[in-house]
């Protein structure tokens, strides 16, 4: 099979003119500057301070005046030193990305962290797990590249060493999977949630109650303008915090494999991430999302062009690395639980107890009439951890996360079942009403038929379909109208072409 290649301008990604390095892939090839020039040396030494402070986040549990008094002074520092200038930066727009620190900042084995907030094994353990799977993910990158040559050949010999390389892919996948587990090795749920987390929270991360005032507090980010919400903020302007959603490798994976997180009327978190990419990084996803014949476009083709072996054995590999996908998305998920969910459940937990506690205690102390004492209890005791588990917990990317992490999990799934349905395929006249099962939303497998589709003749044409549109079964009309659609043989616990089976 060979494609028109008239606008194939993709056979071979140049990574290296978007910053992309064949050994390091997203990652910089060379270690940062460990210090900024001297110009900057007043912001190097305001960082030292903070460090050998050890100031803490303001809503720590517990915070003793001691450390209140130490944040303060540092923050007056900050407030005396004199604007320094960003002339160059401001008129070549190098960084084109928003103001904070984010997921993006070398051999695999080798790195390590230059500078953390708590100075805990904890914190660094988890930006290294980060780092280590873009770094392993070098290999998947280089995958894509040479994938692409092979769809721009698009023959025989090209279909088969794609399925390698997509094979090869499943595998990296797994392997980027394991690397994100291992983190549980060195960075402990309770460390992370309760000290290393809150210092990366954005303007749109978690709001917590302020325990003086009772009011909800925010980030303040002083000079940065009058904006309160982040609505209001300008897309230059948004300040959220880091999240390893900004990790370029996978974003890079969900666009060469077409898993599409899009919404019609709103960018979606993955777009607003993009902002916090190095620009060129953002560029190469925007490349890649313009290549103009994507892989999944390709299996579907050559899948419904041609039913041997090769293009059968494609579409399965294409199939599992998508899997793959959805399973690092399911162990992600896992991590999430562990790290943010149980502990914020626990320390939720802790603050109640806290609370009746402190009350009995009062009550106690007080006699059995006493006024306002819930208004002052709970201002003492109510941490940003208990508004979390009351409200819902957010990411500090700001998501609504369990919605979330399971929506972008579901997401990738559906690219998996569109493909599985398009190797059955027939072009006219079915007889009768052909029995339609299909996978549902939570992608279990039914047995049970959910719904009717009838043919007509002809240019055959759907006249009734019978089920929801979260089942989702795949009816595609082809431009020559032929119908893609696919039955389910209970039996034989096997989908097959709804031609050679009519239920
Ligand atoms: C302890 C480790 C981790 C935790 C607790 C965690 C937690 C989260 C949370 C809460 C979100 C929701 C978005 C937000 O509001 O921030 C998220 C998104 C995301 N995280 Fe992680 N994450 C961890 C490690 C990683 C690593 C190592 C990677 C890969 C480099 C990764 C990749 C992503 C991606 C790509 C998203 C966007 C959603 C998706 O594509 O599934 N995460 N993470």
């Amino acid at each position: 099979m060979v494609f028109d290649t008239s606008h194939a301008n993709l056979n071979a990604l140049e990574f290296e003119v978007f910053g992309v390095d064949s050994r390091t892939g997203f990652m910089p090839l060379r270690p940062p500057v460990g210090r900024l020039p001297a110009l900057w040396e007043v912001w190097e030494e305001l960082l030292d301070d903070a460090r050998h402070e050890h100031l803490q986040p303001g809503d720590k549990l517990g915070l003793s005046f001691a450390e209140m008094a130490r944040s303060e002074r540092w923050r007056n520092s900050l407030r005396q030193i004199p604007l320094l200038p960003i002339d160059d930066l401001e008129t070549s727009q190098e960084l084109l990305r928003p103001n904070i620190n984010t997921a993006s900042s070398s051999r695999e084995g080798a790195i390590r962290c230059q500078t953390l907030f708590t100075d805990t094994p904890d914190e660094s353990a988890f930006y290294l797990c980060s780092a280590r799977i873009e770094l392993h993910g070098v290999r998947a990158l280089n995958i894509m590249r040479s994938s692409m040559d092979e769809i721009f050949v698009g023959d025989a010999l090209a279909v088969a060493r794609l399925t390698t390389y997509l094979i090869s892919l499943s595998t990296i996948i797994g392997e980027l999977k394991s690397l994100l587990l291992d983190v549980r090795k060195e960075c402990d749920p309770e460390i992370y949630y309760n000290v290393v987390r809150p210092w990366f929270r954005g303007e749109d991360s978690d709001t917590y109650l302020d325990p003086g005032s009772g009011q909800k507090r925010r980030w303040i980010f002083e000079g940065a303008g009058d904006y309160t919400d982040l609505n209001m903020l300008p897309p230059d302007r948004e300040l959220s915090g880091a999240s390893a959603g900004q990790s370029s490798l996978i974003h890079a994976l969900d666009v060469f494999l077409g898993v599409n997180h899009e919404r019609p009327n709103s960018p979606s978190f993955m777009k607003r991430m993009q902002r916090y990419m190095p620009r060129q990084h953002r560029q190469f996803l925007n490349h890649l999302a313009k290549n103009p014949r994507p892989l999944r476009e390709f299996v579907m083709s050559a899948s419904s062009m041609d039913s041997n072996d090769g293009a059968l054995a494609l579409k399965e590999a294409y199939n599992h690395a998508v899997m793959s996908l959805k399973e690092f998305r399911d162990s992600h998920m896992i991590i999430a639980t562990l790290y943010i969910i149980g502990p914020a459940r626990r320390a939720a937990e802790v603050a109640a107890t806290s609370l009746v506690t402190s009350i009995s205690e009062t009550e106690a102390q007080a006699g059995p009439k006493v006024p306002n004492i819930v208004q002052t209890v709970p201002e003492a005791t109510h941490t940003q951890v208990t508004d979390d588990a009351t409200v819902g917990i957010t990411g500090t990317g700001g998501t609504d996360l369990v919605q979330f992490l399971k929506g972008v999990r579901n997401q990738t799934i559906l690219q998996y079942d569109r493909v599985l349905g398009l190797g059955f395929s027939y072009s006219h006249s079915v007889p009768g009403r052909d029995k339609l099962v299909t996978r549902d939303w939570q992608n279990r497998r039914t047995s049970k038929p959910h719904g009717h589709v009838r043919i007509g003749s002809g240019p055959a044409l759907i006249l009734s379909l019978n089920c929801s549109f979260l089942d989702y079964a795949f009816l595609s009309v082809s431009r020559c109208l032929r119908i893609l659609c696919w039955v389910r043989n209970d039996n034989a616990d096997e989908w097959l072409p709804s031609s050679t089976k009519c239920i």
